[in-house]
């Protein structure tokens, strides 16, 4: 029970009847080790550093918190929380409507890539919550009349590190300088660890088979749901062209998508309407999609840090999931350094070579589409640069897709 929050902790108040009852609404039995560390101090009104392992209710940790405090005492323009990429923020702005839905929170989600001043007329009514991620949000101090953090209450930076880095260091320094007093540092894993439901494995191949190889992989692991990532969103582009052309319903989500194809591409993944999610960097961290088995690093991540975000995507809350990291010749010094970060060495995924060579005529043709569809799309893109109705979800590109024969790849056996 949750409640236990609320008697559990000799010197703490607990969290109000009305969040434990939120809680037991969305399943959660009990407090996660990071929300048992964090939320008394929280609830005594302490600043906090928390460091926990991917996929263990971080963002409960600091919204049940918040709610509370909101309810004590009310007020518009209450809690601001900083996130580095934009679905995060929308992910995060759902994680307090749900908990706060009986108590009516407002959010306000304030992100690049989409209409400003429609986010102008949201912070005019003040909401209680803000979801930001940092260009944005400096846009709006700047720029939309009548709005200011003045009385903000609460600062959350989600992914502190992430956002540390960007290019709005300067301002965020500052944000951070004037808000942490005295913090208690939260840590309950030791700093890089993947969780233990996390089966993890690499693959030693030559890069110019590394298609063909994913196709493999994809295939003997049918069923599941995959996030690959990849390192440019040209690759991501032209993976995901390349799947499709065999069959598969793999979808992108990367930089050069607009906005609204973004999240597009991610409520399609996440409905289960497509079982393969291609994308960059921008999907490594934070998001929560329970659904995901496997993560594959198809393009190893080049700092260390990120693999442990990207293979987070999976074995979250408990579950169990596979990663597996293709490693080419030119990698191996950047593997070293992943083994290095998280204190194990990895098995190797096994793979039958002589079953992955068959597949590689078909694999072959399929890349041929795939270039030719990444050139007609970029052709495309620039002369209507702006258009709406462009086909960035790489699934427009029907045309001469559907020249490649066959519907989903199978193994061919024997042959
Ligand atoms: N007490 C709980 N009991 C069960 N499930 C929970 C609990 N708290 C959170 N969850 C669920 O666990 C999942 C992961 O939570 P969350 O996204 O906050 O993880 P995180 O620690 O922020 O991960 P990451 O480091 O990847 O950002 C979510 O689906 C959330 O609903």
């Amino acid at each position: 029970m949750y409640a236990l929050l609320k008697y559990g902790f000799l010197n703490s108040k607990g969290v109000t009847d009305v969040l434990c009852e939120a809680c037991d609404q969305l399943g959660w039995a009990k407090p996660t080790k990071i929300q048992i560390e964090a939320i008394p101090l929280a609830l005594q009104g302490r600043d906090i550093i928390g460091l926990a392992e991917t996929g263990s209710g971080k963002t409960g940790a600091f919204a049940l918190p918040i709610l509370n405090a909101l309810l004590e005492t009310p007020q518009r323009l209450f809690a601001l929380v900083l996130t580095p990429t934009r679905e995060l923020a929308f992910q995060i702005s759902e994680q307090f409507e749900a908990l706060g839905s009986s108590i009516g929170v407002q959010c306000a989600v304030i992100v690049g890539g989409i209409d400003s001043m429609s986010q102008s007329l949201a912070l005019a009514k003040k909401p209680h919550i803000v979801i930001a991620t940092p260009g944005r949000l400096i846009d709006h101090l700047e720029n939309t009349k009548g709005f200011n953090l003045r009385a903000l209450k609460y600062l959350v930076m989600d992914e502190a590190d992430r956002i540390l880095n960007m290019d709005f260091e300067t301002e965020v320094q500052k944000l951070q300088r004037a808000a942490l007093k005295n913090p208690v540092k939260c840590a309950v894993s030791s700093k890089y660890q993947t969780v233990e439901k996390l089966q993890q494995y690499y693959l030693f191949i030559p890069s110019k088979f590394k298609d063909t190889y994913l196709v493999y992989i994809l295939n003997e692991l049918a069923g599941n749901s995959f996030m690959i990532f990849c390192s440019t969103c040209n690759n991501t582009q032209r993976t995901a062209l390349l799947l499709r052309n065999l069959g598969f319903t793999a979808i992108p989500l990367h930089g050069q998508m607009s906005q609204s194809k973004r999240l597009g591409s991610l409520n399609k993944f996440k409905a289960k309407a497509r079982s393969i999610l291609l994308a960059t960097d921008v999907a490594s961290r934070g998001l929560d999609i329970p659904h995901v088995d496997v993560v594959v690093n198809f393009d190893i991540p080049t700092h260390s840090k990120d693999y442990i975000h990207r293979v987070g995507r999976t074995a979250r809350a408990g579950r169990s999931g596979k990663a597996i990291t293709f490693v080419t010749q030119y990698d191996v010094e950047l593997f070293q350094r992943i083994e290095h970060l998280i204190g194990k060495k990895l098995p190797v995924f096994p793979t039958q070579d002589e079953e992955v060579m068959m597949l590689t005529e078909r694999v072959n043709e399929a890349q041929r589409f795939a270039r030719m569809e990444l050139r007609e799309h970029g052709e495309k893109k620039k002369r209507k640069r702006e258009d709406a109705g462009d086909d960035d979800d790489a699934e427009g590109a029907m045309g001469v897709r559907n020249k490649v024969a066959g519907g989903k790849m199978k193994k061919r056996k024997g042959r």
